[in-house]
């Protein structure tokens, strides 16, 4: 059909400018910098596409939503909503056929199908007249009583249901006739009503209705409709546009109240099986989730149409037996009626589809020149709201905020970041029931995967680089908060804390940003405790705890080395990197190209930033067992002072990997990888770079060079070196493979590199950390204090990284909320206040530290 009309098929879309649908894409499957034409359902700020309008932002998409489409009357140009109407209430008399049945009575209702298995209307339209016909005829069981439906709304979903229930023999009440009639009718028709606001909405305080006042100040009024009309209604077709200011029509509360027996039923139905309850089924054509019927929280599907809501125990039974209502709510009616709603979706928007083709997503809106008709329904556009739907935004975070706040006498944790190492800190809060966490990410998914897990846990959408009044505002309502973001934000997160006077807690180093935040902290009065993950963290306490007892015991300090890293457990090491990511991969990568100093038998060793580092690394072999080198990490020097061991000679921090894992970094050193300068050639809107084009740029040569002079010239540039061409190639980077967007070369080779380094369902990782400290007795013996940590991750659970950063991060922050560190200021966990409390804790949680002592002459 399309290719006769001219259209060219193809499955790849990445070359249009405009993609034209009618329900939401698949996030994952949304091209950057595009035109998007469907329905989002985000201008209410619905709750279940706020994750597809973060991603349609966060691409720069500019969106345009039929929904807001109206021509110069104000009428909407692309509405489905007959069609919907239409298909909903024939699927209603087919779903109440079913219930009928299950309720012991074979109606005539039992003739009409879901709307999807007609050819087109007509046919369908048969089918209820047939049903219509056996009515008229008085087939309708007695003991069911006169039937009633009563529709909502007075547009075009509602006109379209009244189109089908007119094909029954049908006879039009006023609302308030409806008790009449559903009592004493007639049971060789069926009787409808049809609802506006006038016949429910009153004012709170005198119960009158106004409509203009109604329009600007919905608030003031509330909805009889459940005393009034519903409990003499037997199905409702709801058609309302529902907007979060206004009166509910149904609450769970009456759901519960309208399910209970009705004692004249059972005395009019002698003799035969009693209907449970008068509101046998809701139709919500609407499908707002959460809306104008609230206790309808999930939409049902084409394929599985119907569900009962048991409003007692508040659950959806997935079936058309059993206690509570039957509900339909398929939120793509128009899709049972394929020709028709095409045919009509073709011809309302076809006169704007010619700009909506000249759109270009990547110039600013002021650059094009759009009709006000499609303008005014750009939602998104170059990675902002349009200023018309800023107020999404506000509503989120007023719905955000009262969910926080919903519960009292609750301690509130704000968790920023739902990354690799987050997991445990959730898991170790939440064991106390009254503290509630709030996980805040920028990647809205990660977090709800993170909060689905544990009871008391909100999952919310943070971009903490964009959105600082959100998050001043997510600091003032939380007690405390724990930054597992990337430690750039740290300093910025703490300036909010020190305005609101929340206390706070990292895992990462005191870095000099957040030292110079120093007085404001004790101004603030508040307390921040930084270093508290496994390294910093772990490998400052079990120092201290070491050197505080030598001190006591009289002796003195002459050597500190203390290396730690996080690998893949060894049978996981099945690449040439013999690595895997346990922990934000661009700190990683980035840590590769750090200066070092550190002490050696009292000389100062420096190494300079860039990759020398890579070039330093040796071989330890303290655990012979596991194939094992090191690298110095920072600058060691300066925790003489902090650690109290000015006598040490030999002072030095460093990093584990198992061998190779120098010489592969290598290789990206040398090819200039390791390069954190902003790169345009990377961030092209449309076009994506190779890695074969981008080694050539890095190495000034021309890409359109033959296969085996690339592989020549790179392998020159990698030292001329086999082991790192093969992990090249292994890595995919001597191809046309892309190179995945980001704005730094580095941090593509991160991106790039995570999805081939990462760990598989049931693989785990493992860390290990060594302390080796030189005591002298005061009767000169020498002693070599080798304290040992090994951990492995949990197949399918927690990895070793995340139970050694995320515990102590969460003991530091439950000792905060408790009282049990009331210290202010900048805080690390060297004093014996927090590191005693926090290894206990951290043995609790399971952590075996192994210490040994060799003494040497
Ligand atoms: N002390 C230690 O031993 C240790 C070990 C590992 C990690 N860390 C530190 O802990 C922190 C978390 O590490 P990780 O491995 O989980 O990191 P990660 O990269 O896996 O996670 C970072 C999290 O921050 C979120 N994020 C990024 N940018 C954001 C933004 N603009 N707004 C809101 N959210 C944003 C990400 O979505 C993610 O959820 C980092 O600071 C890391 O350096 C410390
Ligand atoms: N050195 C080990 C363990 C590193 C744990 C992460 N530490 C981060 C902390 C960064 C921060 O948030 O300040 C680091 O970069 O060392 C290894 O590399 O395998």
């Amino acid at each position: 059909f399309y290719m006769k009309a001219g259209a060219v098929i193809q499955e790849d879309i990445s070359e249009a400018s405009l993609i034209v649908g009618v329900k939401r894409p698949p996030e994952e499957k949304v091209i950057p910098r595009k035109t998007y034409a469907f329905f989002s359902h985000t201008i209410k700020a619905q709750e279940a596409n706020m994750g597809l309008l973060d991603d349609l932002l966060n691409k720069e998409v500019r969106l345009i939503d039929y929904e807001k489409m109206v021509d110069t009357n104000g009428y909407r140009i692309v509405a489905f909503g007959q069609w919907a109407g239409v298909a909903g209430m024939i699927n209603i008399l087919h779903g109440l056929g079913l219930r009928f049945l299950a309720l012991g009575h074979h109606t005539p209702f039992m003739h009409i199908g879901m709307a999807h298995n007609y050819r087109n209307v007509s046919q369908a339209i048969q089918a209820v007249r047939d049903c219509g016909y056996e009515i008229s005829m008085g087939l309708m069981p007695r003991s069911i009583g006169p039937l009633t439906f009563c529709f909502t709304g007075t547009g075009n979903v509602s006109k379209g249901a009244q189109d089908m229930i007119n094909e029954l023999p049908v006879e039009y009440v006023e609302p308030h006739e409806l008790k009449d009639v559903s009592e004493t009718g007639d049971m060789n028709k069926v009787y409808a009503t049809v609802l506006s606001r006038r016949h429910h909405l009153v004012r709170k305080s005198d119960g009158n209705y106004d409509p203009m006042e109604y329009e600007n100040h919905p608030e003031l009024y509330t909805s009889h409709f459940r005393t009034s009309v519903a409990p003499y209604t037997t199905c409702l077709i709801n058609g309302i546009y529902w907007d979060p200011h206004t009166p509910r029509l149904l609450r769970r509360l009456d759901a519960q109240r309208l399910i209970r027996p009705l004692k004249s039923l059972s005395a009019l139905n002698e003799g035969s099986p009693a209907l449970p309850h008068k509101l046998l089924a809701i139709c919500d054509i609407s499908a707002d989730t959460g809306g104008s019927i609230e206790f309808m929280t999930e939409c049902t599907t084409i394929d599985k149409p119907f569900c009962i809501y048991d409003a007692d125990q508040h659950i959806d039974h997935d079936s058309v037996e059993g206690n509570g209502i039957l509900m339909c709510s398929i939120d793509n009616l128009p899709a049972q009626l394929p020709i028709e709603a095409t045919e009509y979706f073709g011809d309302r928007l076809f006169p704007y589809i010619w700009e909506m083709l000249l759109s270009d997503a990547t110039k600013s809106l002021n650059e094009e020149e759009f009709s006000p008709q499609v303008r005014d329904a750009i939602i998104t556009s170059n990675g902002a709201l349009t200023p018309k739907f800023e107020y999404i935004e506000k509503m989120r975070e007023k719905r955000e905020k009262a969910q926080i706040l919903k519960r009292t006498g609750m301690k509130r944790v704000l968790l920023l970041g739902s990354g690799y190492v987050s997991g445990p800190v959730v898991e170790y809060l939440s064991r106390d029931e009254g503290t509630q966490v709030t996980v805040a990410s920028v990647l809205l998914k990660q977090a709800e995967e993170l909060a689905a897990r544990y009871p008391n846990t909100i999952p919310i959408m943070l971009d903490a680089s964009s959105q600082e009044g959100h998050l001043d505002s997510l600091v003032t309502d939380h007690d405390l908060v724990i930054s597992m973001l990337p430690y750039s934000f740290h300093p910025i997160v703490a300036k909010h804390c020190i305005r609101r006077k929340v206390n706070m807690v990292t895992a990462s180093y005191l870095s000099p940003a957040m030292k110079e935040l120093q007085s404001s902290v004790e101004e603030a009065g508040i307390t921040i405790v930084n270093e508290m993950g496994l390294d910093p963290g772990i490998d400052h306490m079990l120092a201290m705890e070491c050197i505080e007892q030598a001190k006591a015991d009289g002796c003195t300090v002459e050597s500190y080395s203390s290396f730690c890293g996080g690998l893949p457990a060894p049978e996981c090491s099945d690449n040439p990197l013999r690595y895997k990511f346990s922990w934000s991969p661009y700190g990683v990568l980035l840590n590769t190209m750090n200066p070092a100093v550190f002490l050696r038998d009292g000389e100062v060793v420096s190494i300079p930033a860039g990759g020398t580092l890579m070039d330093s690394a040796t071989a330890m072999d303290f655990f012979p067992g596991f194939s094992l080198e090191g690298f110095p990490n920072r600058d060691s020097t300066k925790y003489a002072e902090q650690y109290g061991i000015q006598t040490a000679h030999t002072l030095i921090r460093g990093t584990l990997r198992f061998k190779g894992f120098s010489k592969a970094m290598g290789g990206f050193v040398k090819l200039g990888l390791i390069n954190t300068d902003p790169n345009p050639v990377l961030l092209h809107p449309t076009s994506t770079i190779s890695w074969k084009e981008l080694l050539c740029h890095q190495m000034g040569l021309s890409s359109s060079m033959s296969p085996e002079a690339f592989e020549e010239a790179v392998y020159k540039q990698v030292g001329e070196d086999q082991f790192r061409m093969d992990t090249l190639r292994w890595l995919g980077m001597l191809s046309d493979d892309a190179v995945p967007h980001a704005d730094t070369i580095l941090a593509s080779l991160a991106k790039h590199l995570e999805a081939k380094l990462s760990f598989a369902k049931g693989e785990r990782d493992l860390i290990i950390m060594r302390n080796d400290v030189g005591i002298r007795h005061p009767t000169g013996e020498l002693e070599m204090r080798q304290i040992s940590l090994v951990v492995y991750g949990e197949l399918n659970g927690f990895s070793a990284m995340a139970k050694t950063v995320g515990y102590p991060a969460a003991i530091a922050a439950r000792m905060v909320l408790d009282g049990e560190i009331s210290r202010k200021g900048l805080l690390v966990p060297m004093t014996n206040d927090i590191y005693g409390l926090a290894l206990a804790r951290l043995k609790e949680e399971g952590l075996h530290i192994i210490s040994k002592s060799i003494l040497q002459e």
